[in-house]
């Protein structure tokens, strides 16, 4: 049997066990930021040399050059054309949808003429421009996430981005056929093979080989969410993708085999992955909890799935469907099912989710792989103040101003009294020069 834990909105201590669910132990927190940090100072310090010891050590890679651990474009491009065709095929046909739907995105220039009578002339604007170096990291620890590889770099491209350096950690030295045609496919410029908080410092930092970025996107474990948030300064970083987290909110009406399926799907990628579902059918839950109990043995990431259930996966019974929506915007999880009937009246009610998963016949599955939005989501509760990864993140916007003759004797007395208000004679005086008296 799975020991999941068993949470009922009506517990008198409901709100501290839940704050509790949504925590990450904070012993182990404190030994990966440690962690991180030694490995930072020490990418920082000696470059490929750290980061080549780094891979041995937690990779079993090992290299006697960053040059061994570079991919060229000739092997991305063998590895493409070596995909059995239904592979291929699968591949394209999602590359394409994601492409389709990020195309939508991106964000434009703009400007205006201001049309004040005395400030006629005068032209605001904000020009849109793409980044020029981006940092794909791509997870590769306990899974291949060739999906990731599209994820990452089709929206950068669609931004115009001129330089994509991908990262995947390749443990033993084990290529994934499929990552590799995938970056082929999505046009990645460069790709090394090193993952963790290494490869985020040779990225942030720059080394002797690798080139330093302007941003790092992508998702990962904890090591690599930590290495993140703490280069943020140094480089851009798109948000905290964490580990994965599902939250099914059901009516009690779905197949339970189908919603506990959903929670395994998440389950299996990391020990530290969360699956809640909350619902308010006690006899739906009891269905829901003995398909976990028999599906269980079936999956061949078991291991993983019952440590991740055991560790942060919960069961949560409530009042009713509304009070479901107030748990999911409490919780804000990176995927939100809506596995009801009717779910299309409840999209209103939820207000931070990185994704969300609309009737029963929409899973979360879908929108990892060919849906077309993007995979990589704000984790641990970001989703209150993150988006998805879009285009937008390899886009920067640049204010434009040009002020008319007319417009700077407007605007210069009212700059002017505001800097004396500050007291910054020289921003006042700067203004007045333009000022004819
Ligand atoms: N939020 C999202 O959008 C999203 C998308 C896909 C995957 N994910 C998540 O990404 C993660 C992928 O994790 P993964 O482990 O498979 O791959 P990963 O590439 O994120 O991590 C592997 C690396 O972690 C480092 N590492 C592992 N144990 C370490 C230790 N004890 N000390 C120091 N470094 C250590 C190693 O350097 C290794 O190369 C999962 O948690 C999955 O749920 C999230
Ligand atoms: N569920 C992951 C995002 O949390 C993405 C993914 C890729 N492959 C399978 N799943
Ligand atoms: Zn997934």
């Amino acid at each position: 049997m799975i020991a999941i834990k068993r949470l009922s909105s009506t517990d008198p201590d409901f709100k501290e066990r839940l704050d509790a669910l949504l925590a990450f132990e904070a012993a182990q927190d404190a030994c990966v930021e440690q962690t991180v940090a030694d490995i930072l100072s020490e990418v920082k310090a000696r470059g490929d040399a750290a980061v080549i010891e780094y891979t041995q050590r937690f990779d079993a890679l090992s290299a006697n050059s960053m040059a061994e651990l570079e991919l060229s474009q000739s092997e991305l491009q063998q590895a493409l054309a070596a995909l059995p065709p239904t592979q291929r095929q699968a591949l394209e046909a999602a590359a394409e949808r994601v492409r389709s739907y990020h195309q939508r995105q991106p964000l434009q220039s703009w400007q205006y003429e201001d049309e004040g009578e005395k400030t006629h002339g005068t032209m605001l604007g904000q020009k849109v421009t793409p980044l020029d170096r981006v940092g794909l990291y791509v997870p590769g620890g306990k899974a291949s996430y060739p999906s990731s590889v599209l994820m990452n770099a089709i929206p950068a491209r669609v931004a115009g981005v001129r330089e994509l350096i991908m990262v995947v950690p390749t443990p033993a030295g084990e290529h994934n056929p499929l990552v590799l045609a995938a970056a082929a496919l999505a046009g990645v410029d460069r790709l090394f093979t090193i993952g963790g908080a290494q490869a985020i410092a040779a990225l942030a930092y720059g080394t002797q080989t690798i080139p330093q970025v302007d941003k790092i996107v992508g998702p990962g474990n904890a090591y690599v969410a930590a290495a993140k948030r703490r280069v943020y300064g140094v480089v851009g970083i798109d948000m905290v993708a964490g580990p994965s987290e599902i939250l099914v909110i059901c009516d009690g009406q779905t197949n339970p085999a189908w919603v506990a399926m959903d929670l395994f799907s998440q389950a299996e990628h990391d020990e530290l992955a969360q699956s809640i579902l909350v619902c308010p059918d006690t006899a739906y839950i009891e269905r829901v909890a003995a398909a976990l109990d028999d599906l269980l043995p079936t999956m061949p990431r078991q291991r993983v799935i019952r440590a991740a259930l055991e560790n942060r996966g919960a069961l949560i019974q409530v009042r009713d469907l509304d009070e479901a929506c107030h748990i999911a915007n409490r919780i804000a999880p990176e995927h939100l099912e809506l596995s009801m009937a009717d779910a299309e009246t409840w999209v209103d009610k939820i207000r931070h989710a990185g994704a969300i998963f609309i009737g029963p016949y929409t899973s979360e599955a879908l929108g990892d792989y060919c849906a077309g939005p993007n995979h990589v989501l704000p984790t641990s509760g970001s989703a209150r103040f993150s988006s998805p990864l879009g285009v937008y993140d390899f886009q920067k916007r640049t204010s434009l101003i040009r002020v008319s003759q007319a417009g700077s004797q407007t605007l210069g007395r009212i700059a002017a009294t505001l800097a004396y208000g500050e007291g910054l004679p020289a921003h006042a005086r700067s203004a007045e020069y333009r000022v004819e008296s």
